[in-house]
């Protein structure tokens, strides 16, 4: 197969300029013909949204963009095109017209794909030059940032076409799922509609708002979803008995009135073993607690994701953290009792996106965790969301951290502050954390922080309560030696 290096598109819109942008972002020219007047202004208004999402997506992975070149015929958009996707609205007879004159003067090696949602491609394919070239590549919206494509082949489609389809989707950073069936509405779209089709009931019988149904999805099964699809969620909620399990306890209510989709397949002993050994493959000896594993491990990193952007279930993430802390928070300093020795107030454990190219942590997850440490030490000392809420906080002004030893994924860790000085504004702690398997110290950090007005954007007092902890602890540890990596300048010394 040619490297594919231009692509041409026909039609523009939400989803020919989806794909416009995938593919200039990846390093490839794009010829797009669209009779739409204000063409070049939407492509360009997609494109910056996409550069916007990838620049955070992939900051430094970016190769030059494609050329985008807006072209004012079919003929231009796919003379010198090594793939074509159609993106044409969703008429049958528009495609199969719009796709015959576009085939005649391609390569006969171009290969041409649709992104229908659902129409059959045996039924686009007809009347092209060459329709064994033809597949249905149907992306989801935005083009830009999802990964899936189903691949489809009509009749007339060549397994060659739809595997150089295949590899061109895979080349632009996406997951191409293979149909082995033509099939009205394909998987995706299928699954949707079913969802789309009960919802639609469901505020027609005055059953859920339009809201409230999002919420049943956006809050709940959706999160997860998102990383395990529904067979693979169905069998852990199988327990150790898994999908045959599952079926037996919950196979019953496919008769019940739970749904308007009555249709149900009869659960014979063969589809029942076909599900299972289908649920057994997918799970590839992965044990039900290792899947539980898996499924919380995503499921925090979903929820993470969500708390940072405080949006959807992400801002009840947040919320529960601000009243956990609080609650821990209240008598914390009274509960540590012995303030004479380095307070260890933060744990954590390290995840799997802390590690970088090296296969340890990466170094701004230390400043990461000595961040959440000091914060731990605030929150103990009385600083909660309420002193935050009123407009006061301390501000780092100034870190110094030394990389000792090398941590790896999954292993706990710790850190203990030593506080080094207090006055009314600032701040002076000292960190070491910790491997808390063997107490092996991983790295220290000094650092000099500030109270302030965080509406007047200056230092002013702390809160004396607050003040008064904070001296309490320093009090408690002025015999502690003083570490002797604080107050060390990086420098090169004699060499
Ligand atoms: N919108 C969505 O969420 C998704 C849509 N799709 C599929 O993608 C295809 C396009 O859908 P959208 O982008 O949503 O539609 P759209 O209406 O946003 O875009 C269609 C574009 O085709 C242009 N057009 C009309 N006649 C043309 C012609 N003869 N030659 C060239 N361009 C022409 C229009 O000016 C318009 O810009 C449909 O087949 C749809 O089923 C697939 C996945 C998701
Ligand atoms: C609504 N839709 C059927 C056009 C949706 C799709 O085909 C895919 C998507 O992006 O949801």
């Amino acid at each position: 197969m040619p490297d594919i290096r231009r692509v041409g598109l026909i039609g523009g819109g939400v989803i020919g300029s989806g794909w416009a942008a995938r593919c200039l972002l990846s390093g490839l020219d794009v010829d797009l013909y669209d009779p739409d007047p204000e063409i070049a202004r939407k492509t360009e208004e997609v494109l910056a949204n996409a550069r916007r999402a990838w620049g955070r997506l992939f900051p430094d992975a970016r190769p030059p963009e494609g050329r985008l070149r807006i072209v004012g015929s079919l003929r231009e958009a796919v003379a010198e095109a090594d793939f074509v996707q159609e993106s044409l609205p969703e008429r049958i007879e528009l495609k199969r017209r719009v796709l015959a004159a576009a085939s005649r003067p391609a390569r006969p090696d171009t290969i041409f794909a649709s992104s229908t949602s659902g129409l059959l491609p045996s039924d686009i394919q007809a009347e092209m030059a060459g329709p064994q070239r033809l597949v249905v590549g149907h992306p989801f919206n935005p083009v830009y940032l999802m990964p899936l494509v189903e691949v489809c082949g009509g009749a007339l489609t060549s397994e060659d076409a739809r595997q150089r389809a295949a590899a061109f989707y895979r080349s632009i950073g996406m997951r191409p799922l293979m149909l082995h069936k033509e099939i009205d509405g394909f998987i995706a779209d299928r699954l949707m509609e079913a969802l789309w089709r009960e919802a639609l009931w469901l505020v027609h019988d005055g059953v859920a708002t339009t809201a409230e149904i999002d919420d049943a999805i956006r809050y709940g099964p959706g999160i997860r979803w998102s990383f395990m699809g529904t067979f693979l969620i169905y069998r852990i909620a199988g327990g150790e008995a898994g999908m045959r399990h599952f079926m037996a306890q919950f196979g019953p209510a496919l008769k019940w009135p739970w749904t308007r989709l009555t249709d149900v397949p009869e659960l014979t002993e063969a589809f029942l073993d076909r599900l299972a050994a289908q649920s057994d493959a997918q799970a590839a000896g992965t044990s039900i607690r290792d899947l539980e594993r898996l499924r919380d491990d995503c499921l925090v990193s979903v929820l993470s994701a969500l708390r940072a952007r405080g949006y959807a279930a992400g801002e009840v993430v947040k919320r529960q953290e601000e009243t956990l802390w609080d609650k821990a928070q209240a008598g914390a300093i009274a509960a540590i009792g012995d303030l004479s020795q380095p307070l260890r107030l933060h744990r954590a454990r390290v995840e799997a996106d802390w590690i970088d190219y090296n296969g340890h942590m990466t170094e701004s997850r230390y400043l990461y965790v000595f961040g959440n440490a000091a914060d731990a030490l605030f929150r103990c000392v009385g600083i909660d969301t309420a002193y935050h809420a009123a407009g006061f906080s301390y501000y780092t002004v100034e870190t110094h951290i030394m990389n000792l030893a090398e941590v790896s994924v999954d292993e706990p860790i710790h850190v203990t502050i030593q506080v080094l000085g207090v006055d009314p504004k600032r701040l002076h702690i000292f960190h070491r954390l910790y491997r808390s398997s063997d107490d092996r110290l991983l790295a220290t950090a000094e650092q000099m922080l500030i109270h302030v007005d965080t509406r007047l954007g200056r230092a002013v007092p702390a809160d004396p309560a607050v003040r008064g902890r904070l001296e309490a602890i320093a009090e408690a540890q002025k015999d502690l030696p003083k570490p002797p990596e604080a107050g060390r300048a990086i420098g090169m010394g004699r060499g």
